[in-house]
């Protein structure tokens, strides 16, 4: 799939798949086009070329990077849940429970803190009974043991649902850990591959600075280089990670 912005290519013949109860994480530089291979995958944007396969009556849940919540509005996160869908209490809790957060049933959503908040809407795409869970960074407003957590939790749902797990982080280690697949996107794919294939290298290092610090990374030879506009260069002779 390739699409373009104007005249700029952000991704760049991108062939990706995600299997049923496989865990695929997307990384890679701000600017990258990783929410807009998310959005692609959701049919949010439209590709410029090539196409979104979906199973036949797929069902994604989609988690948010955020969503913004009317402040003025009284609402408790069991009401904010049941905006979307016709849903049971039953069903409710029982995705507040699969998402750790039942404790937070009667509070109000303007109350509850930023990683309270992707847990229940993490709890909100459970609601649909997905197939394809999508999460947005989700790790983006936990403290790092809320991280584990979190990838434990997504680990548990994956495990009990056998649904297939797409998502987009920025935190590598926690990715490397808890991953089936790792996906380095710069525009085009330049990294994948299972994280214990992984093998340090320089240019990893160079893309994510210290963060990748003992992070294992696997090489190729790179035979190309990306201009301003996305444009692949075919003279560059620089080294490509895959992990
Ligand atoms: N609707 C749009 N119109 C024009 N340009 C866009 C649009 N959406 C995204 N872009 C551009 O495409 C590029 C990729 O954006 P995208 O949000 O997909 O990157 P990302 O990898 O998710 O970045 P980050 O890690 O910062 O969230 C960026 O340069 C962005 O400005």
């Amino acid at each position: 799939m390739t699409v373009r912005f104007g005249g700029r290519t952000v991704l760049d013949r991108v062939n990706i798949a995600v299997q049923p109860g496989e865990v695929v994480t997307l990384i890679g530089p701000n600017g990258a086009g990783k929410t807009t291979l998310v959005r692609a995958v959701l049919g949010l944007t439209a590709p410029s070329g090539g196409r979104v396969l979906r199973r036949p009556n797929l069902r994604v849940g989609y988690m948010p990077q955020r969503l913004s919540v009317d402040q003025t509005l009284p609402l408790t996160v069991r009401r904010f849940l049941a905006l979307w869908r016709p849903v049971t209490a039953d069903q409710v809790a029982a995705a507040l429970e699969e998402a750790g957060v039942k404790r937070l049933a009667d509070s109000a959503v303007q109350t509850i803190s930023g990683g309270e908040m992707q847990r229940v809407l993490l709890a909100r795409a459970l609601l649909g009974e997905p197939d394809l869970l999508v999460l947005d960074e989700p790790d983006q407003a936990v403290d790092v043991h809320g991280q584990a957590e979190l990838f434990n939790r997504i680990a548990q749902v994956r495990q009990r649902r056998g649904c297939g797990v797409l998502l987009v982080s920025h935190d590598l280690h926690t990715v490397m850990a808890r991953t089936d697949r790792v996906i380095c996107l710069n525009a085009h794919v330049c990294c994948s591959g299972r994280p214990e294939d992984v093998s340090r290298h320089p240019e990893y290092h160079a893309l994510f600075g210290g963060h990748a610090r003992d992070l294992a990374v696997y090489v190729h030879h790179h035979d190309h280089a990306h201009a301003e506009d996305g444009k692949v260069v075919h003279d560059h002779d620089g080294d490509c990670c895959h992990g």
